[in-house]
């Protein structure tokens, strides 16, 4: 049974209610549909069917054992930023030989680790990560598969602190040299060159920045294959975006279809996605409570038990996403900023949001599941929540709340 559609993450299921789960688990706390991640994962694949192709499944949106182990069942690949995101993986069931590792400062250690566990690709995001590569894998006498993350310099339209692939953005090395890195990664002992790469940036709504990105990397696979070097795969990144309000990203298959036609000239190259967002954002909510209703002059603030801390986008990027109540009732509506406990004035889950409300409702923040859990901290002190995985009628806590002694474990006060 499905709880969450790809656009509408219809809350209420049958057999699973959101009351339940929150009466029995306390809130805040996140909940995870298997079957929504499942679908929105085979959204990608069915797509993809008829090209050689992998989803690496970007781990950095939702990196709860419970949900990577649920994707590496169905075969998925991982895009990785850390060591750390690497160790879940491998916990979680993964494959490290469908393994793509991104990001600008990967440290002698964490290439080490990767380069022990045999991942599949290196995305290499500037011409110094390279010779440490290099240097590293020679000194333990093996060979780095690398892949050359490039900097197309397009604009992705989407916020500036989620744009990824313009040139004053740090990630990725210049297109313009790419040709030249490519001719001296040849030359490098250690390293095995296998692909390209690009990742223009996050929350994308249309598909023309993915193409236009797209035919420029062709260019330098077919310039590439001049000079000798064939390169193996094509690794567009993530991106696509979600509906968290009226936005109408193009649908995965959409997206994935149009991607593939432009690779009719490269029957051989296997494509390769980094998803994120698209699979977990609308596979999750976060449920929380309304603690105490106030009303300052003509402002009405619902104060509820989730801050900042818990989800920051709203905070951080002024993100709007949904939030409804659980369990709506009849009464009087007014415009309520959705405030947290945190003391920051940009503690907000929501502004200006029409709801009838009372002490104790449950509300449910919609499209979660991405960027959610990931994201949030201890700030002032608050415990990390529960993270709920349904799976059927079955409902399972993959992640318990955070006690208060959780908080200072491995603190210490100075010797006397
Ligand atoms: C290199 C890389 N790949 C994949 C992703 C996943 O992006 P999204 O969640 O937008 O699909 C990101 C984050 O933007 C990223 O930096
Ligand atoms: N954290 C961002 C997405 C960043 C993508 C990371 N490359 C968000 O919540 O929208």
């Amino acid at each position: 049974m499905d709880y969450f559609n790809y656009r509408e993450n219809t809350l209420f299921a049958e057999s699973v209610s959101v009351n339940d789960i929150a009466q029995q688990f306390g809130t805040p706390c996140y909940v995870y549909s298997r079957a929504t991640l499942e679908r929105h994962y085979k959204a990608f694949t069915e797509a993809a069917a008829n090209h050689q192709h992998l989803v690496c499944y970007a781990v950095k949106a939702n990196s709860n054992l419970a949900v990577l182990n649920v994707l590496a069942r169905l075969g998925s690949g991982f895009d990785i930023v850390s060591q750390g995101e690497l160790a879940r993986v491998v916990a979680a069931g993964g494959e490290p030989s469908k393994v793509v590792f991104s990001g600008v400062a990967k440290t002698a250690a964490e290439i080490s680790y990767a380069l022990s566990l045999g991942i599949k690709c290196f995305n290499v995001e500037s011409e110094a990560e390279l010779e440490r590569i290099s240097h590293v894998a020679s000194q333990e006498g093996l060979v780095a598969p690398i892949s050359i993350r490039v900097n197309p310099d397009i604009d992705a339209k989407t916020h500036p602190y989620i744009s990824t692939g313009l040139k004053e953005n740090k990630f990725g090395i210049a297109i313009s040299r790419a040709l030249e890195v490519y001719r001296h990664a040849a030359q490098l002992p250690g390293i095995d060159i296998q692909g390209i790469d690009f990742h223009i940036g996050s929350q994308l709504t249309e598909v023309e920045p993915f193409l236009a990105a797209l035919d420029k990397v062709l260019a330098i696979v077919a310039q590439l294959a001049e000079y000798g070097i064939t390169l193996k795969h094509l690794d567009v990144g993530g991106g696509l975006g979600v509906a968290y309000l009226a936005e109408e990203p193009p649908h995965p298959s959409t997206y994935v279809s149009q991607l593939i036609e432009r690779l009719a000239p490269f029957p051989d190259l296997e494509l390769v996605f980094e998803p994120g967002r698209a699979i977990a954002a609308n596979a999750g909510i976060l449920v929380t409570q309304v603690e105490y209703l106030k009303q300052n002059q003509d402002k009405h603030f619902a104060i509820v038990d989730a801050g900042m801390n818990d989800l920051l986008r709203p905070s951080l990027y002024q993100a709007w996403q949904n939030i409804i109540p659980v369990s709506p009732h009849e009464g009087d509506t007014q415009q309520y900023d959705i405030v947290g406990p945190v003391c920051e004035t940009g503690d907000f889950l929501g502004k200006d949001r029409a709801l009838c409300l009372t002490q104790g409702d449950l509300l449910a923040v919609r499209s979660a599941g991405a960027y959610g859990f990931t994201m949030s901290s201890n700030y002032n002190s608050r415990p990390r929540v529960a993270e709920i995985m349904v799976d059927g009628d079955t409902v399972h806590v993959i992640r318990k709340r955070e006690t208060i002694a959780d908080l200072y474990q491995g603190e210490n006060t100075l010797p006397a």
